[in-house]
């Protein structure tokens, strides 16, 4: 069933951070913002808002990050919807990253990632978030399929809202926290990979200051929470330190509500690029 692309996805990922700078850009059709384009709740709008997404940044930002949670709302439609802004914008060059943050036991994840990581898939994505709840071994299907296919995977680690802190932070059988597992685990998978491997984590811009070591890495590190969640690029740094190069900041309401015009939307993207770059050089 697999139709594996050439290249890795670490590979793949960091040449598009290279020459298009490093932000992700999410694809969340709130209803508020549906609101704000003047566009109603439904799925035809959803697609009128994330196709004006992609034509205003396929071809600007390093990733773009479909939730897929908005698309869910209007079910069958909106998946129809969800396959067709994938398919279209992988078309128009961008990398896809959907946020489905599945997980699994091992055997039904095997069914997730023939879902969304197998070349053939209507829903197939350059990478997907997962959830390691029930353990990292059970994300073994999807890291594998992932590899096989030259896609990734990010793992949440870390998160960017409140709630993540208490169980994330809370001490592993391996005597550091939940989080650093995750993050150790990863760097396990992608021993070896270069310039970096498949397997991400996701670790909000949101958190503290040197928290976790991302040192053994090698892979990518999602970071949401710019904007509206209130994390600035400017605080990237105390976050993320030596492993800057390899964070990949995400921001959705926040360049989102510069639509629906397609000048305003890269604009506000290019801005906020920018700043990542100058922080990048500084
Ligand atoms: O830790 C996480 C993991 C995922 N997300 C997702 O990113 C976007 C954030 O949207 P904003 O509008 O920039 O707040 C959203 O789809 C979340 O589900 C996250 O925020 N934190």
């Amino acid at each position: 069933m697999t139709d594996p692309l050439r290249v890795g996805f670490g590979e793949r990922l960091a040449e598009s951070m290279r020459a298009r700078g490093a932000l992700c850009v999410g694809i969340d059709p709130h209803p508020s913002l549906l609101h704000a384009w003047d566009l109603d709740e439904t799925a035809r709008s959803v697609e009128r808002f994330a196709m004006t997404v992609v034509e205003a940044l396929a071809g600007e930002v390093a990733i773009l990050k479909p939730q897929s949670a908005f698309f869910e709302v209007y079910g069958s439609a909106g998946i129809a919807v969800l396959e067709k802004v994938i398919a279209e914008a992988r078309q128009a060059g961008a990398l896809m990253l959907l946020d489905i943050k599945r997980g699994d036991i091992g055997s039904t994840m095997a069914a997730y990632a023939m879902a969304y990581l197998d070349e053939h898939a209507p829903l197939a994505a350059d990478a997907v978030t997962v959830s390691p709840y029930l353990g990292y071994g059970s994300l073994a299907p999807a890291i594998g399929i992932a590899e096989q296919t030259g896609r990734g995977v990010f793992v949440l680690a870390r998160t960017s809202n409140p709630e993540g802190a208490g169980l994330q932070q809370s001490i592993h059988g391996s005597g550091d926290s939940v989080a650093q597992y995750i993050v150790d685990s990863a760097a396990e998978s992608n021993a070896g990979a270069e310039p970096m491997g498949h397997v991400g984590v996701v670790a909000g811009a949101t958190i503290r200051s040197d928290e976790l070591d991302f040192s053994r890495l090698n892979g990518p590190i999602l970071a949401p929470g710019l904007g509206a969640q209130g994390a600035t690029v400017q605080s990237l740094r105390a976050v993320f330190g030596a492993a800057l190069p390899n964070v990949l900041p995400a921001t959705a309401r926040d360049v989102l509500r510069h639509g629906p015009t397609v000048n305003g939307l890269r604009a506000a993207a290019r801005k906020v690029r920018e700043e990542v770059q100058d922080l990048l050089r500084g």
